[in-house]
C-alpha cells in the first residue's frame, strides 16, 4: 500500500490544525514546482452532488445529511461530527478509505506526468490517523497559536468561536503534531513574503 515503493522523488506530508495555514503553504510549494494533493479537496469532491460517497452517507445518516442539490449537507454534518466522536468515526469509516484510494491515484498520475516532481500531501489528520507517517519521507508541520487559528477560521468561514473550538477539541494537540515533525513552520505574525521565504528555504534544503 506504500506510496514509497519504487519511488525516486521526495514525498512531503503537510499537516497542521484547522486554520494553521496548510493551504497557504501548499500554494507556495506548488509555485515552487511541487505537485500538491489536497485530502480536504478530495473529501469535498467525494461529497459533492453525485459524489462517490453520497449513497453510502445517505444510507447511513438519512435524508438530513443530504442537501437539496444532492451534496453533503456540510453544516448539518459538521454540527454532528464535532459534537459526537462516534458520528465522526462513522463518517471517517466511509470517507477515509475512499480518500486513501483517490490520493494514491492522484499521486500515481502526478508521477506519470513528471517522475521527479516532489509530491506534497496536504493531510489535516496526518498525526491523528497514524497510517500516514510511513507513507511520506518528511513531515512538515504548520504551527501557530490556537487563538490565531480561532481568529482566522472565524473570519474566513464566518463561524462562531464555539464551532472552531469544537473542531480543535477533536484534533491532535500542537505538541503531538510537533513531535512528529521533520520541519516546523511557525505561521504566526508572518507576512506572506516572509512565509514564502521560509517555505523556499525548507524546500531547497529538502530537495
Ligand atoms: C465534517 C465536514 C463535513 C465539515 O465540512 P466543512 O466544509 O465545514 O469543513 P472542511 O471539509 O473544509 O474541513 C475544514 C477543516 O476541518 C478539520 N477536519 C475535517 N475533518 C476532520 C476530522 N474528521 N477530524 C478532525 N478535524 C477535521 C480539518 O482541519 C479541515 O482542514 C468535513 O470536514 C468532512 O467531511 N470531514 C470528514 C472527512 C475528513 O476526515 N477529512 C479530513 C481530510 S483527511
Ligand atoms: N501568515 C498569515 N498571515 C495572514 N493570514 C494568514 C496567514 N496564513 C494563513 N492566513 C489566513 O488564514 C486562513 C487560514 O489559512 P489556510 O486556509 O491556509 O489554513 P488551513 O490550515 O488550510 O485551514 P483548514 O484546516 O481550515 O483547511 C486563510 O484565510 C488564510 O488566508
Amino acid at each position: 500500500m506504500g506510496l514509497k515503493q519504487g519511488a525516486t522523488r521526495l514525498r512531503i506530508g503537510l499537516t497542521g490544525g484547522i486554520g494553521s495555514g496548510k493551504s497557504t503553504i501548499a500554494r507556495c510549494l506548488q509555485e515552487l514546482g511541487a505537485a500538491v494533493i489536497d485530502t480536504d479537496a478530495i473529501a469535498r469532491s467525494l461529497t459533492a452532488p453525485q459524489g462517490a460517497a453520497m449513497q453510502t452517507i445517505s444510507a447511513q445518516f438519512g435524508a438530513q445529511a443530504v442537501a437539496p442539490d444532492g451534496a453533503l449537507n456540510r453544516d448539518w454534518m459538521r454540527g454532528q461530527v464535532f459534537a459526537n466522536p462516534e458520528i465522526k468515526q462513522q463518517l471517517e469509516r466511509i470517507l477515509h478509505p475512499m480518500i486513501g484510494a483517490q490520493t494514491e491515484a492522484l499521486a500515481a498520475a502526478a508521477t506519470t506526468a513528471n517522475p521527479h516532481t516532489t509530491l506534497v500531501f496536504d493531510v489535516p489528520l496526518l498525526v491523528e490517523s497514524g497510517r500516514w507517517r510511513q507513507r511520506v519521507d518528511r513531515v512538515l508541520v504548520v504551527d501557530c497559536e490556537e487563538e490565531t487559528q480561532i481568529q482566522r477560521v472565524m473570519r474566513r468561514n464566518g463561524w462562531p468561536r464555539e464551532a472552531v473550538l469544537a473542531v480543535l477539541s477533536q484534533q491532535a494537540s500542537r505538541q503531538a503534531r510537533r513531535a512528529c515533525a521533520d520541519g516546523v513552520i511557525f505561521n504566526e505574525q508572518l507576512e506572506l513574503t516572509a512565509l514564502q521565504a521560509q517555505v523556499l528555504s525548507l524546500f531547497r534544503r529538502w530537495t
